[in-house]
C-alpha cells in the first residue's frame, strides 16, 4: 500500500531537549492512525515534522512522496494544530469559503458544515460561538481543501460529549471515504473510537505499533496496593514497589492476583485496587522493552 507520510530514523532537538529519537514511522494510505503519549512525549513535534513547519535535526521525512516543506504536496494535507485563533468578526460560513479558497479542489461547503455538526451555525459570528463549537469548526476547516491525508493534534480538547461525537462523526466519514488521519490523543478510549492503529509514543521514541486491542491489553494495567511483610511469588506481576509502609503491585489481571494472594494464606491488610494513569502504563512499557535488550 502506498506510503503517505514517512519519517526515517528522525532525530529533533530543541537545544538540549530530545523531542524525537531516531523515530521511524510509514503511514499508508486509507489508515486512520492514533498517536498516544503523555505530555511532551514528541507527539506534535511530529506532526510538525510532517506537515514541514519543522526540519528534523538528523534523518529525513517524506509526505505524498515528496518533502513536506514542498508546496504542492501541502496543498493535498489537512491539519489543525492544538491551538488555533480565527477571526471574531467573521462567520462561520465566511471562514469556510476563505479556506477553502486557499485550495483548488474544494469540499462543499454544504456537506462540510453537516459532517461536523456546524449547519444551523453557518450565519454566526466566530465571536459569539462556544468554545467546542470553535474547535469543531478549527477541525473541519482541515478538512475544507479535499485533502488526501489529514493532521490533528488533540482534535476533541475541550469538546463535551456531544461536541466530541460530532467531530468523531466527521472524522469518520473522511476515512469511509478512503482518507487518511493522523491523530494524537492522551487518551486510548479516543483513539479507541476512531482508529485500527495505535502508535504509542513517550519520550520521543516509538513505544509501540499496533493494534487497538494489542494496545489496550499493555496500557490496561491496574495497580493493586496492599499492606503486608512478606509476599509470595504471585502470577501476572509485571512491576513492583514498597514506598510508605506499602506494597505496589502492577499487573494486567488483578482478580487473578487477589484470588491467588488469598489462596497463599499470606497475612496481608488494605487492599486497593485503581486503574494506572497513561503514565504509569507507559513505564510498564518501557521497563518490558527494556528487558528485552
Ligand atoms: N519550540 C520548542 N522549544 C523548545 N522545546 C520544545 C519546543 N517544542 C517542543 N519542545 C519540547 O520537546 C518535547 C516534545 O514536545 P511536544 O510538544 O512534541 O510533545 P507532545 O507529545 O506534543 O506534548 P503535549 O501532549 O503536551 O502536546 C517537550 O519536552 C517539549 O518541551
Amino acid at each position: 500500500m502506498t506510503v503517505l507520510a514517512r519519517t526515517a530514523e528522525v532525530t529533533r532537538r530543541y537545544g538540549d531537549v530530545l523531542a524525537l529519537d531516531r523515530v521511524s514511522l510509514d503511514i499508508r494510505a486509507g489508515e486512520l492512525v492514533g498517536l498516544l503519549g503523555p505530555n511532551g512525549a514528541g507527539k506534535s513535534t511530529l506532526i510538525n515534522l510532517f506537515t514541514g513547519l519543522r526540519r528534523p535535526t538528523s534523518g529525513t521525512v517524506e509526505l505524498l512522496g515528496g518533502s513536506p516543506q514542498d508546496p504542492v504536496m501541502r496543498r493535498d494535507i489537512g491539519v489543525t494544530p492544538q491551538e488555533t485563533g480565527l477571526p471574531e468578526a467573521l462567520r462561520v460560513g465566511e471562514v469556510v469559503d476563505f479556506v477553502s479558497a486557499h485550495f483548488p479542489n474544494r469540499s462543499d461547503r454544504a456537506e462540510l458544515l453537516d459532517r461536523f455538526g456546524l449547519r444551523d451555525l453557518v450565519r454566526r459570528q466566530i465571536g459569539g460561538l462556544s468554545g467546542g463549537q470553535k474547535r469543531r469548526l478549527a477541525v473541519a476547516l482541515a478538512f475544507a481543501g479535499r485533502p488526501k491525508m489529514v493532521f490533528l493534534d488533540e482534535p476533541t480538547t475541550g469538546l463535551d460529549v456531544e461536541g466530541r461525537r460530532a467531530l468523531w462523526d466527521g472524522i469518520r466519514a473522511f476515512h469511509d471515504d478512503g482518507g487518511t488521519i493522523l491523530l494524537t490523543s492522551h487518551y486510548l478510549e479516543e483513539i479507541e473510537a476512531l482508529a485500527q492503529r495505535v502508535v504509542v509514543v513517550g519520550h520521543g521514541r516509538v513505544l509501540a505499533d499496533d493494534t487497538v486491542p494489542a494496545i489496550r491489553d499493555m496500557v490496561g494495567v491496574r495497580r493493586v496496593t496492599l499492606s503486608a511483610d512478606t509476599l509470595p511469588e504471585l502470577p501476572g506481576v509485571l512491576g513492583s514497589e514498597r514506598a510508605d509502609g506499602r506494597v505496589h503491585l502492577l499487573t494486567a489481571d488483578p482478580d487473578r492476583l487477589v484470588v491467588e494472594l488469598v489462596r497463599s494464606g499470606a497475612p496481608f491488610s488494605g487492599l486497593e485496587i485503581r486503574p494506572t494513569t497513561l503514565e504509569e502504563a507507559f513505564l510498564t512499557i518501557t521497563a518490558r522493552e527494556n528487558a528485552h535488550v
